[in-house]
């Protein structure tokens, strides 16, 4: 579904301010897999989701989505398999549209061009239906403004808007780490139906350890550019948050430098 063969990135590339962000990543995603991904800061997390997305180019190396290069695409061109959440909730809606308005641009893309914005009786049934599943009443404010919407309010809307067109790739980038504790949970609890029900190919960045452990069939832990340690479902059933760290300095050679670690 997912494939990166031998993906480099550089910023600065041939200057004193060269910086490798990527070096020779391979990651192959089966269908449905879930991924969840922590790693030291700087590690290259935010670089991979980019590559992945489009709004990076790699210098070398290939993405292929669903047998298809996309790594010369541009983002646009690649949104339509494309759902991505991130960690600022006001970035992915618009403030000054109404909910229903934000879904009707969001159930357009990937649809054939031409698709119109507006929103008809049925679309906005639609839409009524799936904002029921978030479980937070929504549905009752289709006319309201995203920009009155609490920050978990419109991260929920952003979960839905990025999955509910059922993108072959959803991205998920730290996309709790700005919410209070409750809230956190809350989206993190929609993440997982949603992915389950509608069996998305994932791939989450996540701050939270025991997340890492406990979500999704599949973890990797990157550091200075790499993957450098890729636990299957299996094995990740008997992993504990110490091991996993004791593992990390093992292979790394130095402890796990995140300033954003949350153990649980
Ligand atoms: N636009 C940029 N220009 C220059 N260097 C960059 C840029 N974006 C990222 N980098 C560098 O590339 C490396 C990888 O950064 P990236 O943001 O992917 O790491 P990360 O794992 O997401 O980190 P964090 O957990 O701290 O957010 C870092 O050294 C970072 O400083």
């Amino acid at each position: 579904m997912l494939e990166l063969k031998q993906v480099t990135k550089l910023f600065f590339p041939g200057t004193i301010d060269e910086k490798i962000a990527l070096i020779d990543v391979n990651l192959h995603l089966r269908e449905g897999d879930f991924v969840t991904i922590i790693g030291s800061n700087g590690a290259g997390k935010s670089t991979l989701m980019n590559i992945i997305s489009g709004s990076l180019r790699p210098e070398t190396g290939s993405v292929k989505i669903k047998g298809i290069e996309v790594q010369n695409l541009p983002e646009h061109k690649r949104s339509r398999w494309i759902g991505r959440v991130f960690q600022d909730p006001m970035a992915g809606t618009a403030p000054e549209m109404t909910i229903e308005e934000n879904l009707a641009i969001a159930y357009a893309r990937g649809k054939r061009r031409g698709l119109s914005l507006g929103v008809n009786r049925a679309k906005r049934n639609f839409f009524r239906e799936q904002l029921a599943l978030l479980g937070i009443g929504l549905e009752d404010r289709l006319r309201a403004k995203v920009g009155q919407l609490s920050g978990g309010e419109r991260q929920a809307l952003s979960l839905l808007m990025a999955t509910f067109t059922k993108p072959q790739v959803l991205l998920l980038d730290e996309h709790t780490a700005a919410l209070d504790p409750n809230r956190a949970e809350l989206i993190t609890r929609m993440t997982e139906t949603l992915v389950r029900e509608l069996g998305l190919t994932t791939l989450m960045v996540t701050h939270n350890m025991e997340q890492a452990i406990r979500l999704g069939n599949r973890l990797i832990m990157m550091d200075q550019g790499r993957i450098i340690l890729d636990y299957s479902e299996e094995e990740k059933k008997d992993l504990t948050i110490d091991r996993l760290l004791a593992e990390f300095e093992k292979i790394s050679g130095h402890k796990l430098a995140d300033d954003k670690l949350v153990f649980g």
